[in-house]
């Protein structure tokens, strides 16, 4: 594929909204003028991080790529830096280099931790990835305080309260710059939803709310649009499917891992949207896992409008349907225990 046609595809698969001529106009992609932004990938060697170092890549809204891992990103960095797109790409390896790879970020997109295999849960990951965002995020207070931060590594609805513990502690917590990545929830759900309701794909969109682990993730096909007439079975079985999007692919990935591709596109999608609210493009919603008076819950995914200090607003639930209500309710004490789990942790050790 040509480099042009390759630019052209992801620009129109960036955005939060459908892909019209008129739409990537008026959404200010590509462009020469476009402020310099420097992008940081911690795990940036590992099955997401390669795949999403590609798609920051070709991203025009990018003007630096600073690739970290504790091994590997050499390599990485010196196979993406040959594309002949506007960013500059460095490598950085080990914790010394850390705070160079850091410095000067007005992103950091972390997918550094271990994945599931089959028969786990995503708090089961906990033990180790738990520690690993700690130290990552302790130093991201001292190198880049003011950048956003994508919080990838699993599990989300504790991670994302362990990294405001440490911001808290260093001083530097400002929860408008904090984001559990949950966009590959919302990638499953409008997906499914089109296959189901036989629209076009591209033209879909669906809320996702709550957390990003099994119940937690609570897909709003009420507000669905294009609308279609759904039975209440096909609702809860599209529902259940997202839900356990990610048990889907650890399965079919048999011991290799968890989705990977999907979700490079999905963190590309968020980073993307993350940069735009940057630079000032009015309208840019995406849901994501915050700081939230939505519920009681301290932290909560649902839609975001981003802008230049990063969460502009976040805005509420809309409408729910019965079954949601119900879905709603049931997911809140996991979800409390999960954010619970976080904070204990951060502050112990
Ligand atoms: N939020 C979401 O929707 C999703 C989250 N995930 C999560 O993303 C994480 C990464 O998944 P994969 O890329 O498939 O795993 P992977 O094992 O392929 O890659 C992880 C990378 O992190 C690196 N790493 C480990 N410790 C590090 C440290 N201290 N600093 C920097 N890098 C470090 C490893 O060297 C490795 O290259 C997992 O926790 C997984 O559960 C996966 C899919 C979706
Ligand atoms: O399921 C997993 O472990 C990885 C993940 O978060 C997802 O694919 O949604």
């Amino acid at each position: 594929m040509k480099a042009a046609m390759l630019r052209s595809v992801l620009r129109r698969s960036c955005s939060a909204t459908p892909p019209s001529a008129s739409h990537v106009m008026r959404r200010g992609f590509a462009s020469d003028s476009a402020p310099e932004r420097k992008v940081a990938v911690l795990g940036a060697a590992g099955g997401i991080g390669q795949p999403l170092a590609l798609l920051m890549k070709l991203n025009p809204l990018v003007s630096k790529l600073a690739l970290y891992d504790i091994a590997g990103t050499p390599g990485v960095a010196a196979d993406v830096s040959h594309i002949n797109t506007r960013s500059e790409v460095a490598g950085f390896m080990g914790e010394d280099q850390l705070g160079q790879a850091l410095e000067g970020s007005d992103i950091v997109i972390i997918p550094a931790g271990v994945p599931r295999k089959p028969g786990m849960t995503r708090d089961d990951l906990f033990n180790i990835n738990a520690g690993i965002v700690k130290s990552l995020c302790t130093a991201i207070s001292k190198y880049c305080p003011r950048a956003l931060v994508n919080m990838i590594s699993n599990p989300v609805n504790s991670t994302v309260p362990i990294a405001a513990e440490v911001f808290k502690k260093a001083g530097t917590y400002n929860e408008k710059k904090l984001f559990g990545v949950t966009t590959l929830d919302v990638v499953r759900a409008k997906t499914f939803y089109a296959g189901k309701a036989k629209v076009n794909v591209a033209e879909v969109n669906v809320p996702v709310v709550g957390g990003h682990a099994g119940i937690t993730i609570l897909p709003l096909f009420s507000q669905a649009t294009p609308r279609a007439n759904l039975s209440d079975e096909e609702i809860k079985a599209l529902t259940k499917r997202t839900q356990d999007g990610g048990t889907e692919v650890v399965e079919a990935k048999a011991g290799k891992g968890s989705a990977t591709l999907s979700m490079a596109y999905a963190g590309a999608i968020f980073a993307d949207a993350c940069l735009k609210g940057l630079n000032g493009v009015p309208d840019v919603v995406e849901c994501s896992f915050v700081q939230s008076t939505v519920t009681e819950l301290p932290f909560f995914a649902s839609k975001v409008r981003l802008g230049k200090n990063g969460v502009e607003e976040v805005l509420g639930l809309g409408p729910l349907s019965d079954f949601e209500q119900q879905g709603l309710e049931a997911l809140k004490p996991e979800l409390k225990s999960s954010i619970e789990k976080g904070i204990t942790f951060a502050n112990q050790s």
